[in-house]
């Protein structure tokens, strides 16, 4: 049975729903990077909101985990790179908090129209201040949305229901989308000259970090009120803090901040400044949303297979899941084998499917063609890192589909070129589900891979199959299946035999000296 780690604190339905759907769950929260990285080795799972960091060092203590899910959207505490590098998938919700994070952000700007925290602390203290916190309107004021995806559009569809013009800086956005959100798509310059309010709502990347920096911050209206409930990092803080200072800016809110936890801060205590400790999902139902969606998804991938939100793999539903099982086991199988039986650098893969295999999802077909066969070269490699590996490689991969049936109602060939030229080898699904291989570099054979196997190449001659036979049996190996293919009579053979013990040194040896033979490999499937 799968068993999972909920690390951070995340609604009562997670660990319901992962029993149910038979997966064991600890809810262990609070723990130390060092304590987190001595209990993970047992886990499968991970179920995180934003409080673990998923560093490379917990990842590497973390020999059993396939599965790392966010309940949210950001993974910036999650090194992806490192996790796709153990080929351990990272998923997160991207939807469930969306309404309520845009809903934070409207509340802030409510805040900082009315000067509703200082307003209240100052009603509280018994100060009665009346003509000390005059506010505006939001009708009519123009609002800069920077970052149009799920929660900006959905921020930009409130604000209009509040009678404010929305202009929008994502160069994402396209001019139609921009028409249905019924947002004017303008340039960064363009909103910081024109906006009221500013609201941000990208991710933090290279491209975005600082975006309010102080030159950006000293382009926009003298007033302008400033609202983040993204990511820290988007504004330059040292500069907002000038700019509220010198009353250049009206009012700022930040949900979000450079450090967090946020304990200390130069902006704290300064006039027309909110904040809020990273509140922007906290409400009981995006919490109870991504509750379930994180524990749905983890579950269907432990469970099914099934890769839903997958931030380093692509995504593959419970339903094609199992129809892709048995097709993901014959591209490894087939990957495996031109590992096996390759010599010299492989600088390109293709991957052809056909007829039924080339209606399904390519992506893991592809994916586990490159897991079997970089499995040859290095033991930790799976779905996830194969791709990245084999770029590391210089592999380049292909693929190709042709739905029109050739001799077999569904087909997955795999082809190699190294610098001797092209080869491939091509297999089929038997009653749908038992794969099998059907060519090998150019002979037709039908064999089974499985367990160990001798491979060989010989001259077609009367009487070889008699002598290959009894030097297994002196050598007192018992031969499990025999196949065999033939390009054409007298021309080169092939022998694929699977045996009830790994293929010896010794045992090759003896086949090698037999008369006729090119070619003696063992294999392992
Ligand atoms: N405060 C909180 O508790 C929460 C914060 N968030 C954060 O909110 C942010 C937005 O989330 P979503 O809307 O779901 O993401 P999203 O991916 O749907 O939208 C992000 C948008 O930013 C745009 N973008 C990317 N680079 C840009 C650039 N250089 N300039 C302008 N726009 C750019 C993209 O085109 C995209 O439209 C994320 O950083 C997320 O982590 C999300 C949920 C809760
Ligand atoms: O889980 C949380 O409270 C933070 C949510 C968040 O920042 C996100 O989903 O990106």
């Amino acid at each position: 049975m799968p068993k999972v780690l909920i690390s951070d604190k995340m609604d009562p339905q997670a660990a319901k729903i992962f029993r149910e759907r038979g997966v064991e769950v600890d809810e262990i929260t609070g723990k130390t990077p060092d304590e987190l990285k001595a209990m993970i080795g047992q886990y499968d799972g991970l179920a995180i909101r934003s409080s673990t960091k998923v560093t490379k060092e917990i990842l590497e203590h973390a020999t059993n985990l396939k599965v790392v899910g966010r309940a949210g959207i950001g993974v910036d505490n999650v090194d992806i790179p490192a996790a796709s590098a153990k080929g351990v998938v990272v998923m997160n919700t991207p939807f469930g908090n969306s309404i309520t994070t845009a809903e934070h952000a409207i509340a802030l700007m409510f805040a900082l129209a009315r000067q509703l925290p200082e307003a209240d602390a100052s009603t509280q203290a018994g100060k009665w201040e009346k003509n000390r916190f005059m506010g505006v309107e939001l009708t009519s004021k123009t609002l800069g949305l920077i970052g149009a995806g799920n929660i900006g559009s959905i921020v930009a569809d409130r604000a209009r229901g509040l009678k404010m013009k929305v202009v929008a800086f994502d160069p994402f956005l396209t001019p139609e989308r921009a028409v249905e959100m019924g947002v004017e798509k303008v340039t960064l310059d363009e909103l910081l000259a024109r906006a009221d309010f500013i609201t941000l709502h990208t991710p933090l990347t290279d491209q975005t970090r600082n975006i309010l920096s102080a030159e950006n911050l000293a382009k926009t209206k003298k007033g302008v009120r400033i609202i983040n409930c993204a990511r820290g990092g988007l504004i330059d803080e040292a500069a907002l803090k000038a700019g509220l200072d010198s009353g250049h800016i009206g009012g700022a809110a930040l949900d979000v901040f450079v450090t967090e936890p946020a304990k200390e801060s130069p902006l704290f205590g300064t006039p027309n400044f909110v904040s809020t400790p990273h509140l922007g999902a906290s409400t009981t139902e995006a919490q109870v949303n991504v509750a379930i969606q994180v524990a749905e998804q983890m579950a269907d991938f432990l469970v099914s297979g099934g890769v839903t939100n997958a931030l380093n793999m692509p995504s593959l539903s419970a339903e094609e899941a199992p129809k892709l099982k048995p097709y993901m086991a014959l591209a490894e199988k087939l990957g495996s084998l031109v590992g096996q039986l390759s010599t010299g650098a492989i600088d390109r893969i293709s991957v052809h499917t056909e007829g039924a295999a080339a209606e399904l999802n390519q992506k893991p077909i592809t994916s586990a063609v490159l897991a079997g066969f970089l499995g040859t070269q290095t033991a930790t490699v799976n779905m996830v890192n194969a791709p990245l590996l084999a770029r590391d490689r210089g592999v380049e991969v292909r693929e190709i589909r042709s739905e029109r049936e050739g001799d077999y109602h569904t087909l997955v060939r795999v082809s190699v070129r190294t610098a001797d030229g092209e080869r491939s080898v091509a297999g089929t699904l038997f009653g749908d589900q038992a794969p099998r291989l059907v060519e090998l570099f150019g002979i037709k054979v039908e064999a089974d891979l499985v367990g160990s196997m001798l491979y060989v190449v010989n001259e077609d001659a009367p009487g070889f199959i008699g002598r290959l036979g009894t030097a297994l049996g002196e050598a007192g190996v018992n031969i499990g299946t025999f196949h065999l293919g033939r390009r054409q009579a007298g021309g080169e053979a092939v022998l694929l035999l699977s045996v009830d013990e790994p293929v010896t040194a010794e045992l090759l040896a003896r086949v090698k000296a037999l008369p006729g033979v090119r070619t003696a490999m063992g294999l392992s499937f």
